[in-house]
């Protein structure tokens, strides 16, 4: 029997209220399209936004500005003014919260639609969707009205069309113009809303990764003493961070709210579609329907590949042959100095053809699983499609040809009876090719369902390692020491922080059960003020071990304790490689130290000017253009004015204590000992790590490593500066007398060769 259509029950009323909304969204979209110099006037009428260059540069400088609140506001520059961001950082306490929701995963774990999968899932939709009234949720809802939306128009739509060829059929010329009137007042929304559906999709997958992404930021770049960043590859054993955070984290919103839509619109198509045929089709033709469901779920479900896990793969490899790239653009001149170029590009080479392939297979297997679905949805799903329809056409034909045996019967009714068999037709057929299309996309959603579980589990991967690892012991870091104490403590490469037990299938965290590689025993030793400390020993042996055991980047082991004066006044390291950081040459000198912190100090260009000058760098700022130009520091400064950077950035900070890991080895000697006598007068206490003997009076103490693998070590005092006096005397005699050698052994060469021509 043929239903009565949607659209022809529909009163005036609510054509009228319909007609109303399409102007509405019709104006709304010709608003966003207001000519640029409009809204430009606006923009400047408002805020005053456009700023000067110099302006502009200031806000490059500022990066940020920290709020009474504490929260702090990014100045991000953008076109002609600069966009401010608030940005609130996470709380503590919910890392803290986070972590029982964040239990580690077995590395053997293979990604699938399975309950992990959904724990994993919901741990991250907690960070994603803070609250019901967050804006990701409140995108999230408009979303799915935009979706119901559309199904109900597409509804519309199909019913529309059924009416006008029906009326078409009929010759009812009014009833088709009317048809035609009402499918174009469709248009306007139904387009609309399609465009809205993309719009508000895309906007929900950067909303979800900006979110994410600050949650991670404030989870991966801790302070000390957890310094997430530094220790999640060796003690997490996670590599290739920066990918997971870059490229993973927009995967994964991409892919969920892909899949939102993807999911939820063809199953409300589905739902709407088969209860709107249901009532053409009868009881017979729906359970058909049902059956035409369970038996495409199960062929599909029989052919699909395990896709979760091949994703995750992919985002693995892709990772690598990212982490490859960065590398030889990082070291480029060290690469080129060794020719390395045929050598970089087979590694390159290696890992992108390993990607390649991957992907390859990927396609391959894709073949046979796109067929089986074209060939279920299409041909499967338009067949039974087709005896569908036939069920109330031909039961209808046959009632039809019932009523022709009637004598009675007007050629009105049997043209009535073929125009809404026609309606009928068209309308079931245009649902049928909707539900076609509705199936076709649940089963790419089941696909595209696998692929989130591969980077649900990487991105998990990601957050349960930070938030397990565990913060190393603390130390007893105090503002108000004055000396750093060192009390037993055995320095020692960290050991992982998980452990994988061989029966289980859960990670631990259990780093006391792991064997650690002990590189100094039992180390004791107390530095106040003033005592300046040098440590020496053979390559390898240590050295700059003990300096991250004393700056606190590693723990200290064997139940030792270090006390220590606390932040970067208190102990402030130059590392053996130089640093320089994005920015100006200003935000060079003060780094760690941000532009408005270099303001807050009450410090100005000409003390930064005095710190250039005792680091003999005080022609920086007239060679690079002034203090605020921006360069890549990297490669403009040469190798010893990085290290003397390095050590400007001491004078600039003044702290307690100095770590000096070997941070002057190509500086030249005067201009080391310069320093090295400036940094004393500033009341720097220094710790320095050498192999350089001509260093050693600079210092009171010596703690010389003995690289003979047992741990062994010797403290010693250097002496009074007179002693020391007599060391460098003795030093320079003994330096003199190494210069004559190669005299000494050339003249005993010429008379072994006058022997020799004697004996002949
Ligand atoms: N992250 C790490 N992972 C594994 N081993 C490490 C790590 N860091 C250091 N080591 C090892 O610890 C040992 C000591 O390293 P350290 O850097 O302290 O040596 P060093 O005495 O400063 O040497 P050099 O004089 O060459 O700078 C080395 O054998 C090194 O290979």
């Amino acid at each position: 029997m043929p239903s009565k259509s949607l659209l022809a029950t529909s009163t005036p009323q609510r054509h009228a209220a319909f007609l109303v909304f399409a102007t509405v969204l019709l104006l709304r979209s010709r608003l966003s399209r207001a000519p640029a110099s409009v809204i430009e006037k606006l923009k400047a009428a408002t805020a005053g936004n456009t700023l000067t260059q110099e302006e502009l540069m200031q806000a490059l400088q500022q990066v940020y500005r920290t709020e009474p609140d504490g929260r702090k506001t990014l100045l991000v520059p953008y076109k002609a003014g600069v966009s401010k961001v608030t940005i609130e950082p996470t709380p503590k306490a919910q890392f803290v919260a986070n972590i029982k929701r964040f239990p580690l995963i077995p590395a053997s774990y293979k990604p699938n639609l399975d309950k992990p999968f959904l724990r994993q899932l919901l741990a991250i939709l907690r960070i994603a969707f803070p609250s019901w009234h967050s804006k990701e949720a409140i995108i999230l809802v408009l979303h799915s009205l935009f979706l119901v939306l559309r199904t109900v128009l597409s509804i519309g739509v199909a019913r529309l069309d059924g009416r006008i060829v029906r009326d078409l059929v009929s010759a009812d010329g009014k009833g088709f113009l009317k048809g035609l009137g009402l499918w174009f007042a469709l248009a306007i929304p139904s387009t609309y809303t399609n465009s809205m559906i993309k719009h508000l999709q895309s906007k929900l997958s950067l909303r979800l990764r900006t979110r994410l992404t600050r949650y991670t930021h404030d989870l991966y770049m801790s302070s000390a003493p957890d310094l997430r960043y530094y220790r999640v590859a060796l003690e997490g054993g996670l590599e290739g961070v920066d990918h997971y955070i870059t490229s993973d984290i927009a995967g994964f919103c991409d892919s969920l709210s892909a899949i939102y839509g993807n999911v939820l619109k063809p199953s409300l198509d589905l739902l709407l579609f088969t209860s709107q045929l249901s009532r053409t089709l009868g009881v017979r033709g729906t359970i058909l329907l049902f059956g035409n469901y369970y038996l495409t779920a199960r062929i599909l479900r029989a052919a699909t590949p395990a896709f979760g896990r091949l994703a995750a793969v992919e985002a693995r490899l892709e990772g690598e042959y990212r982490a490859g790239m960065g590398r030889v653009g990082r070291e480029s001149e060290e690469v080129a100095f060794y020719g390395g170029g045929l050598r970089e590009r087979s590694i390159l080479w290696r890992a992108y053809l390993r990607l390649i392939k991957h992907i390859n297979s990927i396609y391959k297997i894709r073949i046979a699983y796109e067929w089986t679905e074209d060939f279920v949805i299409k041909y499967l799903w338009s067949a039974i499609g087709y005896c569908l329809i036939s069920i109330p056409v031909l039961l209808t034909r046959r009632r039809s040809i019932a009523v022709q045996t009637i004598p009675t019967a007007s050629i009105t009714a049997v043209s009535n009876e073929v125009a809404n068999r026609t309606e009928t037709y068209i309308s079931s057929r245009r649902l049928l090719i909707s539900l076609a299309d509705a199936g076709g996309r649940l089963m790419y959603a089941y696909k595209d369902l696998l692929e989130l579980a591969g980077l649900t589990t990487r991105l998990y991967t990601l957050l349960s390692t930070l938030h397990n690892l565990p913060s190393p012991p603390s130390s007893a870091d105090d503002a108000h020491v004055d000396r750093i104490e060192v009390s037993h403590v055995d320095v020692g490469i960290p050991p992982p922080a998980f452990s994988e037990p061989s029966n289980g299938s859960e990670l631990s965290v259990d780093s006391a059960a792991a064997p650690s590689w002990i590189l100094v025993r039992d180390l004791s030793l107390e530095l106040r003020e003033g005592e300046h400390l040098m440590i020496t020993g053979s390559n390898g042996v240590g050295k700059t071990a003990v300096a991250r055991v004393l700056a606190g980047l590693w723990a200290a082991q064997g139940g030792g304790e270090v006390k220590r004066p606390s932040g970067r006044t208190g102990v402030f390291v130059v590392p053996q490689r130089a640093y320089m950081v994005t920015g100006s040459l200003l935000d060079q000198v003060i780094y760690p130290h941000s532009y408005p912190e270099f303001m807050e100090s009450g410090k100005t260009t000409e003390d930064l000017m005095e710190v250039l000058e005792a680091a003999n760098l005080a022609y920086l700022p007239a060679r690079e253009g002034g203090w605020h130009t921006r360069k890549e520091w990297r490669d403009v400064l040469s190798g010893g004015e990085k290290q003397r950077m390095g050590m400007a950035r001491v004078f600039y900070h003044k702290p307690k204590f100095a770590i000096l890991d070997e941070c002057t080895s190509a500086v030249s000697s005067d201009v080391e000992g310069r320093m090295y006598e400036h940094a004393k007068l500033l009341g720097i206490t220094l710790i320095t790590i050498s192999l350089r003997p001509s260093l050693m009076r600079y210092h009171t103490q010596l703690l010389t490593l003995s690289g003979d693998g047992t741990g062994r070590w010797t403290l010693s005092r250097i002496g009074t500066a007179e002693e020391r006096m007599g060391i460098d005397r003795e030093i320079v005699s003994l330096e003199s007398k190494l210069a004559d050698v190669e005299k000494w052994e050339v003249r005993l060469k010429e008379l072994h060769h006058l022997l020799t021509v004697q004996e002949q």
